[in-house]
């Protein structure tokens, strides 16, 4: 396992947030996490991180207790895109690819190869290439976000999490993302509210409801109809795709 988390929790203003999550991010494989708005994605997102500290429980990587390692250290290791980064406005998409190389750099050591072909790479994997001296604030959301995993992707992590990366992107950058972070010799634990892009692209998923896991495990054995009424209150139809040959969610409404 690279990212373990036992037992975590976290609260603010009196209410449990993250309540008790136990889950593995196996190596190299895409780990989905679904629940309704408010189940406590992002904010376990950001504790695995540790932009947030827990308040219980045990996050590690690698068998090592996240709580007691340099944050340049885990910054090395694990890259995070955010639902709605923001980033200053004057800078160009060079620059904001740029920032990922940061926890790799030291204040004065001067740019590397090594920098500029992560860089590069990154701008190639979202298409952003032909792109890169565009002003930021240019940018419509599609591009932000598909810079904003550029960005991530510079970082060269091993463990990449994704909080609601198709958020803002048509069907063809949907799809293209996360088949290229499938693709990649990354670990990833990424935020998805589309059923059926978990169902396509997800190792494992797990469930959140109201900041516990209830329901983890392969795509097949976790979307299923009963557990999509209970946990999002709708009816669905769950079938196997002849065209894919993964699980499809159809909604049904009354
Ligand atoms: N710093 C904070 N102060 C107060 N409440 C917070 C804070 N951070 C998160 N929350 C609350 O915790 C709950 C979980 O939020 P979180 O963003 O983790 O959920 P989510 O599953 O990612 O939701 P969504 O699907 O809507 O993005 C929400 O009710 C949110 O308002």
């Amino acid at each position: 396992m690279t990212i373990t988390a036992r037992e975590v929790r976290w609260g603010t203003a009196g209410k449990m947030i993250v309540d008790g999550v136990t889950l593995d991010a196996v190596p190299g494989r895409m780990l989905g996490l679904i629940g309704p708005n408010g189940s406590g994605k992002s904010s376990l997102l950001r504790l695995i991180c540790r932009l947030r500290r827990v308040a219980g429980g045990v996050i590690r990587l690698d068998g090592a207790d996240m709580a007691g390692m340099a944050r340049q250290v885990i910054a090395r290791r694990i890259a995070l895109v955010e639902q709605q980064a923001t980033t200053e406005a004057e800078i160009t998409v060079l620059d904001v690819v740029r920032l990922g190389r940061t926890p790799h750099r030291g204040a004065l050591s001067p740019w590397t190869e090594r920098d500029g072909e992560a860089v590069e790479a990154a701008l190639r994997h979202v298409g952003m290439a032909g792109r890169r001296d565009q002003s930021w604030h240019t940018l419509s959301g599609g591009e932000r976000q598909r810079v904003h995993i550029a960005r991530a992707l510079a970082q060269t992590p091993s463990e990449l999490l994704l909080d609601e990366p198709t958020n803002h992107l048509d069907v063809q950058h949907q799809l293209e993302i996360l088949a290229l972070v499938r693709r990649l010799p990354v670990t990833s634990i990424v935020a998805l509210h589309d059923l059926n892009l978990a169902a396509m692209f997800c190792d494992e998923i797990a469930v959140l409801r109201e900041g516990r896991v209830v329901s983890a495990g392969p795509p097949d054995a976790v979307l299923t109809a009963a557990m999509i009424r209970e946990v999002f209150g709708v009816k669905a139809c769950v079938e196997r795709s002849p065209h894919h040959g993964r699980l499809h969610v159809q909604f049904l409404v009354d």
